[in-house]
């Protein structure tokens, strides 16, 4: 048995994780696993229900859980609420809590979808990169991060704080996985300005004597936001720091259309990890059933793959999407003039249809081939 907990969060969040849930539950029928879903609070609704944007009992379940689920938290409602009462926090909380600091946003092209995409079709064609993101330090966690007053004058800060083991940690990781890919790290930082980024280089031009079948190179982060959408097949693992990692992953969607296409995948050294759609909430569609579940009903297949070790199941989940998306189908956010419009429960409905068509010609091929 598999224990997922899954926290829905708000907006979209809500109707995304119901989708993948339906989809895991058509892979448990079909392979037989037991997948015991027990549901929690975070971000806004924890909020408004529990004082909190991460309630105790929410943790607890996640640290006693296999895997975590998360659809996504914030909205317009909790903007202006004071700092440890935003949606956000739980979300930042849960990640530091349960030692998440690896943070992996695969970036996939997908040829059906060149169309959807803003870029030309010959300069995406083929790109297969991962950002990996450090996401439990830098300017996410650091203290001081506040306002003051300076010379009587208002001031505020952040601060960017990274202990030298952790931009160790996550730059082997990046190491490790570039090695059974195409062997080519990308360090991103701001080394001619950040003293941060300047230890950053330093650490990865360590490590990468420990890895020397791994190419090793550094680019500056004004550049790699530049060359993602100039020459995004150059890359193979990205790696960098929290912010950075946040901000080059929504521009790296728009290779497949839309944010709604990136899962990601939150690891730990040990214990459960996290799986979440790289987007939001999403309030300007939210509860309008158009929101695309596959970054989701993704993240879930990366929850069978690196937390079960079913890998044949991911591969399936992985297999529907491709061919419900070589079929044409389409959410609203990847759709091109003339498409049929899915909205999010048909899409669902879809992918679970092609989960059971795939199942059955797999068996069919096992007993005939
Ligand atoms: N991991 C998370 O929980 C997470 C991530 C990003 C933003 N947020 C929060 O979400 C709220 C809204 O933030 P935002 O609008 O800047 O970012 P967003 O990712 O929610 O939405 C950005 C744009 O992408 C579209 N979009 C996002 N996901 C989509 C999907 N699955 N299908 C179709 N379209 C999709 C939205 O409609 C919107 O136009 C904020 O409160 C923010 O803090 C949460
Ligand atoms: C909601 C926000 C705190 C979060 C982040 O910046 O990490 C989001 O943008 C993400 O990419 O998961
Ligand atoms: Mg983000």
């Amino acid at each position: 048995m598999y224990r997922i907990a899954v926290l829905p969060g708000d907006g979209i969040g809500k109707e995304v994780t119901r989708g993948a849930v339906k989809v895991l539950q058509a892979i448990s029928d079909r392979f037989g696993h037991t997948f015991q879903f027990s549901y929690g609070l975070i971000g806004g609704e924890a909020i408004d229900r529990e004082g909190t944007p991460l309630p105790e009992q929410t943790l607890h379940m996640c640290k006693q859980s296999d895997a975590v689920l998360l659809g996504a938290v914030g909205g317009p409602k909790w903007d202006k609420n004071p700092p440890h009462v935003r949606p956000e926090k739980g979300l930042l909380q849960i990640r530091k809590e349960m030692n998440l600091f690896a943070n992996v946003r695969p970036v996939t092209f997908y040829e059906s979808l060149a169309a959807s995409s803003p870029l030309k079709p010959h300069v995406i064609e083929g790109a297969d990169f991962v950002i990996v993101r450090e996401l439990t330090g830098g300017l996410y966690f650091g203290k001081p991060s506040e306002r003051r007053v300076e010379k009587g004058e208002e001031a505020v800060v952040d601060t960017l704080f990274y202990k030298r083991a952790e931009i160790e940690r996550i730059i082997t990781f990046a190491f490790t996985l570039a090695q059974k890919r195409k062997k080519k790290v990308t360090s991103v930082d701001k080394a001619n300005v950040l003293e941060s980024s300047r230890m950053w280089r330093e650490v990865a031009e360590q490590v990468a004597k420990r890895f020397p079948d791994v190419q090793l190179e550094h680019m500056l982060v004004d550049n790699a936001a530049m060359q993602l959408v100039r020459s995004p097949k150059q890359f193979d693992v990205i790696v960098t720091e929290n912010m950075f990692g946040d901000i080059l992953s929504d521009e790296a969607s728009m290779l497949t259309g839309s944010l709604g296409m990136l899962p990601s995948a939150s690891l730990s050294v040990d214990g459960p990890a996290l799986y979440e759609p790289i987007h939001g909430s999403a309030p300007d569609i939210a509860g309008k059933n158009k929101a695309n579940p596959l970054a989701t009903i993704l993240s879930a297949a990366m929850m069978l793959r690196l937390s079960f070790g079913l890998t044949e199941e991911a591969d399936v989940i992985e297999r529907a999407v491709k061919q419900v998306l070589n079929a044409g189908y389409r959410t609203a956010d990847i759709a091109q003039h003339g498409d049929f419009v899915l909205s999010t429960t048909e899409m669902v409905e879809k992918v679970k249809d092609a989960i059971l068509d795939d199942v059955a010609i797999e068996r069919i091929m096992q007993v005939y081939v």
